[in-house]
């Protein structure tokens, strides 16, 4: 397929998304790339993604490896554009956090998306604000498969303030593990924060993890939510994950069936940097500068890359003494907001990923 790359959308730890023009049919898509020898997430990712079909999860649209102008070989997986942002960046433009039919509206959409794929056999593993975006007629989809997987595989992926305690324990994850992280999902639209924000975890995830995983508590419900909402996140965060309520069930919560779907305002306060046609100059200009920029910003992101991936492969050792030596009561953590990226890193067989600030 022939297309022209566009503007950077978004910069994760492993790809960077741009917009893209399909030559054909001048649709506008969204392509995630990455370096071919660095490649491995999202080869994966494009290849679950071309399995599933789905108003609620972003479109497949191709897959190939290219030779840049610069010489270097990149795979790209190219999707559906999403013009709308994030949900977390719905939630920033709209003073911090969104109104709770907004929320209802969302969580609705992202509960179809995961009974879709729970019902293939796939969890997504790493459900967040960020990882949900808002398409064309304001619809709320899955994105970022990076992590996602066949439910009964070995690994343990996500993001530490999202993961159910099954998962910071590294025992299992599967669609439960996802149902605990849209919980966190919900609190996340409703405050601005994730949950375990209260305190210091920017600085210590593997408290995080520790106390997500060995605390016996569950996150703070916003008080500003109703009653119904906050029925809703209880039966998002029973702790055993066989006793969490599935995508369907959640789907005919009170909370979630009571109220009609609201209309989005698209194009007020929501991202949109799409442009209008192939000749639409002053989206497509700055791309080559961009791209320059970026090429700067990449070496140093890789060199503070390594030192994450260094820090993270020691975290399932050091939650593993901290047990030992916490007890129940164990330390006391200071936990504070997360403004992490996710970084994946291979511990002991074990495929990790995690968010670090
Ligand atoms: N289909 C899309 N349309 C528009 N924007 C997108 C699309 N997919 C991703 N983005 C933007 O790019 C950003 C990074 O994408 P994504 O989360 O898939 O990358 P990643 O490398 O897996 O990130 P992370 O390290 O957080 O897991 C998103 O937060 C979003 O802003």
């Amino acid at each position: 397929m022939e297309w022209t790359r566009g503007r950077i959308l978004g910069r994760g730890s492993t790809a960077t998304v741009c917009s893209a023009m399909c030559h054909n049919s001048n649709e506008i898509l969204a392509v995630k790339s990455s370096e071919i020898h660095r490649s491995e997430f999202l080869q994966r990712e494009a290849k679950i993604l071309s399995s599933l079909n789905s108003p609620y999860v972003i479109g497949y649209r191709g897959s190939e490896t290219k030779i840049e102008s610069n010489g270097v070989v990149t795979y790209n997986l190219l999707m559906e554009y999403a013009p709308y942002g994030t949900l977390t960046d719905a939630a920033k433009k709209n003073g911090g956090r969104l109104e709770e039919a907004m929320i209802v509206k969302y969580t609705r959409e992202i509960l179809r998306g995961l009974e879709y794929i729970h019902s293939k056999g796939i969890a997504h593993c790493d459900v967040k604000g960020s990882n949900v975006v808002v398409a064309e007629k304001g619809e709320a989809k899955l994105a970022d498969f990076g992590c996602a997987k066949r439910v009964g595989s070995e690994a343990v992926t996500g993001t530490p303030a999202f993961m159910a305690p099954e998962v910071a324990r590294g025992e299992k994850q599967g669609s439960e593990s996802d149902i605990w992280a849209v919980g966190c999902t919900v609190i996340e639209m409703a405050t601005g924060s994730p949950p375990w924000t209260e305190a210091s975890s920017r600085e210590d995830p593997v408290s995080v993890l520790y106390r997500v995983g060995y605390s016996g508590e569950t996150p703070e419900l916003p008080c500003l939510l109703t009653e119904e909402a906050k029925d809703f996140l209880k039966m998002c965060f029973k702790r055993e994950a066989k006793e969490r309520w599935t995508a369907t069930q959640l789907l005919n919560h009170p909370f979630l069936i009571s109220k009609p779907d609201i209309e989005p305002v698209l194009g007020s306060g929501l991202v949109s940097s799409s442009p209008t046609s192939v000749t639409d100059q002053t989206f497509w200009r700055s791309v080559e500068d961009e791209i320059v920029e970026e090429e700067a910003v990449d070496l140093q992101d890789e060199s503070r890359n390594l030192d994450r991936l260094n820090l993270l492969a020691c975290y399932l050792e050091r939650i593993g003494r901290l047990r030992c030596v916490g007890g129940l009561d164990g330390p006391r953590w200071d936990m504070e907001g997360g403004d992490w990226i996710t970084v994946r890193v291979s511990c002991e067989g074990t495929m990790i990923s995690g968010s670090l600030t």
